[in-house]
């Protein structure tokens, strides 16, 4: 018989706190301090001179983040407005993250046994709610990731066109939003989107269609099936977790 450990334990945490960062730093274990930030950032230099293959944009090639992520495609993560050519839709940015610099008011972060920081719900947060922007700097597409520091980042179509190649890719590793705190499980409420607020492309996470998180559950997203195989195990403690670390079952 496979009897599995009791799910991890969690106790509060307080992102604002000096000692808090610190435990950050050691969770995380790119001894590293996350900066908050409420927006994509950007460096042109770490960008290449020549077209990315595949760029669909405008012909001339000069990396802003604005060429690289205008698009009329996608759902608006603040409207929710899905049509193709949302030429009516004019949400605006600043609104969607006035929005959610509130985030407190909804969820808190705690420590989680087993997997560093997460984010738990203070109120119930209802099916397809937007969670939040997942925020950090985005890289070019091929950058190379050090593999040995905990990955923080998610891929992101750039051009006008959603389902176009190139990625590139959103790092929280050093800064970042608290979407970035959004434990994995085998089992998750959330989901990653790739969506749109007025005309400006938008990686956030977002619940699942059909469910909801109680209040002082812990929200978490699926990572998809490659993140945990370097060597790392999965304490989601799902009783059909696909990343199970061995020492966790006992005969
Ligand atoms: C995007 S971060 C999530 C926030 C992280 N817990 C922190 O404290 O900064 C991803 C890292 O969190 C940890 N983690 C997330 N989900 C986990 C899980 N189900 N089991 C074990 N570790 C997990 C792993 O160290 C992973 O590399």
């Amino acid at each position: 018989m496979v009897r599995l450990k009791a799910p991890p334990k969690s106790k509060p945490f307080r992102f604002t706190s000096i000692s808090g960062r610190r435990r950050i730093a050691k969770n995380i274990r790119s001894k590293t301090i996350p900066r908050q930030c409420g927006s994509v950032t950007f460096n042109p230099s770490e960008w290449p001179t020549n077209r990315p293959k595949g760029w669909n944009g405008p012909k001339t090639w000069k990396p802003s983040l604005d060429t690289l992520l205008t698009t009329t495609e996608g759902m608006c993560l603040l409207c929710g407005d899905e049509t193709p050519k949302p030429n009516s839709c004019k949400c605006s940015l600043e609104a969607f993250r006035a929005k959610e610099a509130q985030w407190e008011k909804l969820f808190e972060l705690k420590e989680v046994e087993g997997m560093g920081v997460g984010v738990f719900a203070k109120k119930r947060i209802g099916p397809r709610t937007v969670i939040g922007e997942y925020t950090g700097v985005l890289n070019p597409p091929g950058h190379l990731y050090d593999t040995s520091e905990v990955g923080y980042h998610v891929q992101v179509p750039l051009g006008p066109s959603i389902s176009s190649k190139p990625c590139g890719s959103i790092d929280a590793t050093h800064e970042g939003s608290f979407a970035r705190f959004v434990n994995h499980s085998c089992n998750a409420k959330a989901r990653f989107v790739t969506g749109r607020v007025g005309r400006t492309r938008v990686t956030a996470i977002m619940m699942k269609g059909n469910r909801a998180v109680k209040v002082g559950e812990q929200l978490t997203v699926d990572y998809g099936p490659w993140y945990f195989q370097g060597g790392q195990y999965c304490y989601c403690g799902y009783w059909r977790c696909r990343h199970l670390d061995p020492d966790a079952r006992s005969t």
